[in-house]
This record gives structure tokens, C-alpha cells and sequence, in this order.
């Protein structure tokens, strides 16, 4: 092996110049590698011959070096692109160790590198390797190689290293371009994300709770947030959730990255697996483009699968290997897609009863249900109803500026009375619709408000018990009455009970007339 200089080169000056412009050019134009390096070939056979020109990269992690881009002349090639080559025991190593050419113009005499059967096996004598060097770093080498024995000559040298230069030059910036591309596009999808994230209804406001139940949740909370573990987070409609579910992440290593919120009820059963995988283009009737599932928006961040206990069955299978294995396929696609994702589940469903059922597979219960938390319905933690009411007060007041000395005091028994079928939604929504339409000095709120909202929570998810219904029921009637209990048009005759047996119920129920 020897830094070689040989005869002269009958090209130009001129000729060399005319073709490193047209090189600056070609770099200047093409961002796509393969484009580019076929027209720099292209460029410099018109000063000098090779059968075998490529551009070798250098992988730091992997501490080898990668065939990027690859032109020859002979027709078994069995370093090919996209080929790996080690940095110990190859010349394309010695050149980058010593960032100076090499010449090998002897190849058979010269055995001893990595790559030099399969140089030889392609017919090649002599070999030229060229450091890419940019001024701070050194990307890789560039090797021309020829059949000729001694082919290349000091002036070749000279003349490729100045095309290596240009060449390290565009490399890192096509480089720097395709690392820019992919976290653009990666935040390009958080973005999309995200933005939708914003348009639907959520907020991010602190837990309000001192009862020690909700203490314990929060206590709850922070032991596994720093933990990756699964969490299913279970409760009754309304009681906060996702408010949990957001804290968790919150205060995890995860919180730089998103929060991806999936409501597996919303989703109809065709489309669930698609929504939270992915497909491929024409995977079925309507997949026009290629999409990108929540599962890898949510890489490296946490994805929160609400009503979980709604997913179908085919799709429950698949959910339980992303758990297991992390790894998934799009729908119609082959690729499988590795990602890194904290899974959080949420439930008002009684899970165990699903699995008895048979509409719930076990083996995906138990891993979902590694860190339970329950949070307690609100009429199992009356004593932070006085704070949550004023927090919420104090919040409607500064939204429709507004200002009320105080809560009436029967406001404050029937709020602490009422059963809270809908729990804090529920409550949030009163205490908003009593801040729009009292006028002051203090808030007042009428049984007939909470009322209106019981009927309007008996969702699909949370049915009402017979007690809710029977309550709501009667305050409609002895609304209609105007509430008159006895005589011809009173609630009693019209619920077609006693009087006195509707009397006596009203305290049961928690009813009281309003002031
Ligand atoms: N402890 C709390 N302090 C303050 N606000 C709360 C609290 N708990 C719930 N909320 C509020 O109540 C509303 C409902 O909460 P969230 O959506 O987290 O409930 P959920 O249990 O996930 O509901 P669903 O079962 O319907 O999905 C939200 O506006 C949330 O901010």
C-alpha cells in the first residue's frame, strides 16, 4: 500500500476545472442520491476511467462503514449497496483513521484488506480511496477502482480529492436533510395530532380533592407515573379519568412527548384497528392514502385507550401483542412496526364481569390491570364538594366575569345531597349553568337544575338505578305542580300514590322544595 505518483495525465487543466464545475453543479441540483452520484460519475469518467466507483458511509453507533451509493462496470458485484463494511482490517477504515487518500495500485500483490476478494472477484487492480472530509467532520470515503493495474496517477489523486471535498460538502447537507426530514415529519404528525387535540373539549386543570380517597389515588399517581407500567384506571363516567390518566403522563420521563387519547367507544368496529394502527394504501374499500395509526404517533410518548372495554375482540388480539412485543402491522401491510409506547387504560365497565361474559379476552385483562386505580364515584367523597364547588365558581365567575358574594347555604346541602350520577362532568355542568343565570349577591341553585342534568347524563355508558330515575322522575312531576303534593291536580294523584307516601319519600330521595 503506498500514496502512488505515476505518469501524467493527458486531460486539461482546463478540462478538470470544466468538469469540477459541472459537479458543483450536479450538487447544487440534486438532493436525490442516486441522481447525483450517477451524474458526478458521469463527470468523472470524462478526466478519468473506473470500473467501480462508491461512496462508503460511516456508521458511528454500529462502528462500520455502509455502501451509500455504488457505480461499476462489472457484472458480479457482491459488495453492493446498502452493503456493510467493517472500520478494523478495510482500507475504506484506514483512510477515514488517517484522513489522507490510499492508493493500492497492485491489488493482487497487496491482499489484506476486508474488501479485497470481493475486488478481486470484480476483476480490480488498482484502487484509490479518498477521505469525505467536510472542515469539522469526516463522513466517509469515496473509492475509484480500476481494472488497470497502476491506473491512477498523481494528478488523478489531486483531482479526486478535490471532488471528494465537493462531494463530503453536498453529503452533509443531503444528510443534514434527511435528518431534518424525518423530525419534521415526525413533528409534522404530533402537530396534526395535536391540533385536533386542542379543537376537542379538554383542560388541564389541577385535581381538586382533599378526602382521602382521592389522596390515595394521588398517592397512586405518583408512585407509578416515574414507572413505565401499564395502568387501567377505572371509575364511573365523569369521575376524572382522564384528568389521571393526563397527570400520569405528566409526571413521567415521557412528558416531552404526546399524550395520544383514543375513545375506543367512539370508534366504530371497522374502523378501531385502522385508528389505532395504521393501514397501507387500498387496504380496503376508502383507504385512498397510507395512514399512520396512534400507536406510532404515540412513539416514545403514552397512548390512553378510553372505554377499553369497548374494543372488539380481533382488534383486543392485536392489542395484546403491541403489549407483549411492542409490535404491530398496519392494516393490509407486511412491515412489522416496532414502536415504544406507555399504554394507559380507562374503563367504566366492570372488566372482570366482561371477561366472564366472554366479550373481554382474560390474558389482555390481567395485562392491562398490572397497576389498577380506582377513582371513587363523587357521592363517595361528599366533603370535597364544598372546595370543588368553589373551584369551579371561582372559574365560571372569571369566564362570564361575574362576581357572587357566596353559595347559598341550601345550596351548598342539596349540591352535597344529590347523588352525582354524572359525577364532576355533571357537577361542572350545574355549577356553569347557575353562574349564567343567577344574577347575585350569592349563588343559588334549584333541585329543578339537578334534575335537568340526571336526565341528561343517562348515557349509553351509565345507566341510572332505579333510585336516580325514581328521584328524577318525582322532581319532574312536583315541577309540572308547581309543587303541589295533594288534591286533585297534585304529584300524588298524577304518580297515582298516597299523598303521605310521596311526602315520606321525599326526604328519602333527598328532595327538598326550593326556597
Ligand atoms: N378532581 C377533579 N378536579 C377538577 N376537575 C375534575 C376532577 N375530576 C374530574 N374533573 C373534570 O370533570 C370532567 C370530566 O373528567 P374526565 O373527562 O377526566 O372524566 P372521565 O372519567 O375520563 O370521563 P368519561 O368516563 O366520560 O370518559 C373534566 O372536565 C375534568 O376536568
Amino acid at each position: 500500500m503506498e500514496i502512488h505518483s505515476s505518469h501524467d495525465s493527458s486531460n486539461t487543466a482546463a478540462e478538470k476545472y470544466r468538469v469540477l464545475l459541472e459537479i458543483t453543479n450536479a450538487l447544487v441540483l440534486n438532493l436525490d442520491r442516486d441522481a447525483l452520484f450517477k451524474a458526478i460519475a458521469s463527470e468523472i469518467r470524462n478526466v478519468t476511467t473506473f470500473d467501480r466507483a462508491g461512496i462508503t458511509l460511516y456508521d458511528p453507533v454500529a462502528d462500520h462503514f455502509q455502501i451509500y451509493s455504488l457505480e461499476t462496470t462489472a457484472p458480479p458485484v457482491s459488495l453492493q449497496r446498502g452493503a456493510d463494511i467493517p472500520r478494523e482490517g478495510s482500507g475504506m477504515g484506514w483512510t477515514f483513521d488517517h484522513r489522507t487518500p490510499l492508493y493500492r495500485p497492485q491489488l493482487p500483490d497487496d491482499r489484506g484488506f476486508f474488501e479485497d476478494t470481493h475486488f478481486l472477484a470484480e476483476g480490480l487492480q488498482s484502487v484509490l480511496y479518498l477521505p469525505l472530509m467536510t472542515r469539522d467532520r469526516i463522513l466517509g470515503t469515496l473509492q475509484v477502482a480500476s481494472t488497470i493495474p497502476s491506473r491512477y496517477t498523481d494528478e488523478d489523486i489531486a483531482f479526486l480529492l478535490q471532488v471528494a471535498s465537493q462531494l463530503a460538502l453536498a453529503l452533509d447537507n443531503a444528510l443534514c436533510y434527511d435528518t431534518i426530514k424525518s423530525l419534521r415529519d415526525q413533528l409534522h404528525k404530533e402537530n396534526v395530532y395535536l391540533q385536533e387535540e386542542i379543537k376537542s373539549t379538554h383542560n388541564f386543570e389541577e385535581i381538586i380533592g382533599e378526602s382521602p380517597v382521592i389522596r390515595r389515588v394521588l398517592r397512586s399517581v405518583e408512585q407509578v407515573a416515574p414507572t413505565d407500567s401499564t395502568v387501567l384506571i377505572r371509575g364511573e363516567t365523569g369521575t376524572g379519568k382522564e384528568l389521571i390518566a393526563r397527570a400520569i403522563h405528566d409526571l413521567s420521563q415521557r412528558k416531552s412527548r404526546p399524550l395520544v387519547r383514543v375513545n375506543c367507544a367512539a370508534l366504530p368496529a371497522g374502523l378501531v384497528e385502522s385508528e389505532l394502527f395504521g393501514h397501507e394504501k387500498g387496504a380496503f374499500t376508502g383507504a385512498l392514502n397510507k395512514k399512520i395509526g396512534r400507536f406510532e404517533l404515540a412513539h416514545q410518548g403514552t397512548i390512553f385507550l378510553d372505554e377499553v372495554g369497548d374494543l372488539p375482540l380481533e382488534t383486543q388480539a392485536k392489542l395484546l401483542r403491541v403489549l407483549q412485543e411492542q409490535e404491530f402491522e398496519r392494516v393490509g401491510g407486511a412491515q412489522t412496526i416496532t414502536v415504544n409506547v406507555r399504554v394507559m387504560a380507562a374503563t367504566n365497565r366492570d372488566l372482570k364481569a366482561a371477561v366472564t361474559q366472554q366479550t373481554f379476552r382474560a390474558d389482555l385483562f390481567y395485562r392491562l390491570n398490572v397497576f389498577p386505580i380506582q377513582i371513587p364515584p363523587l357521592r363517595e367523597r361528599t366533603e370535597d364538594i364544598p372546595i370543588l364547588a368553589r373551584y369551579f365558581i371561582d372559574k365560571y365567575m372569571k369566564k362570564m366575569n361575574k362576581q357572587f358574594e357566596a353559595i347559598g347555604h341550601s345550596t351548598m346541602e342539596r349540591l352535597v345531597q344529590y347523588a352525582w350520577p354524572g359525577n364532576v362532568r355533571e357537577f361542572e355542568h350545574v355549577i356553569e349553568r347557575a353562574v349564567i343565570h343567577c344574577s347575585g349577591p350569592t349563588l343559588d341553585i334549584g333541585n329543578e337544575a339537578l334534575s335537568v342534568t340526571s336526565a341528561a347524563v343517562a348515557t349509553p355508558e351509565r345507566l341510572m338505578t332505579l333510585e336516580e330515575m325514581e328521584r328524577s322522575h318525582i322532581l319532574k312531576v312536583l315541577e309540572l305542580t308547581k309543587w303541589v303534593v295533594g288534591g286533585p291536580k297534585g304529584a300524588a294523584e298524577l304518580l297515582n300514590i298516597h299523598p303521605n307516601t310521596l311526602r315520606s319519600r321525599l326526604p328519602k330521595l333527598g328532595i327538598t322544595k326550593p326556597e
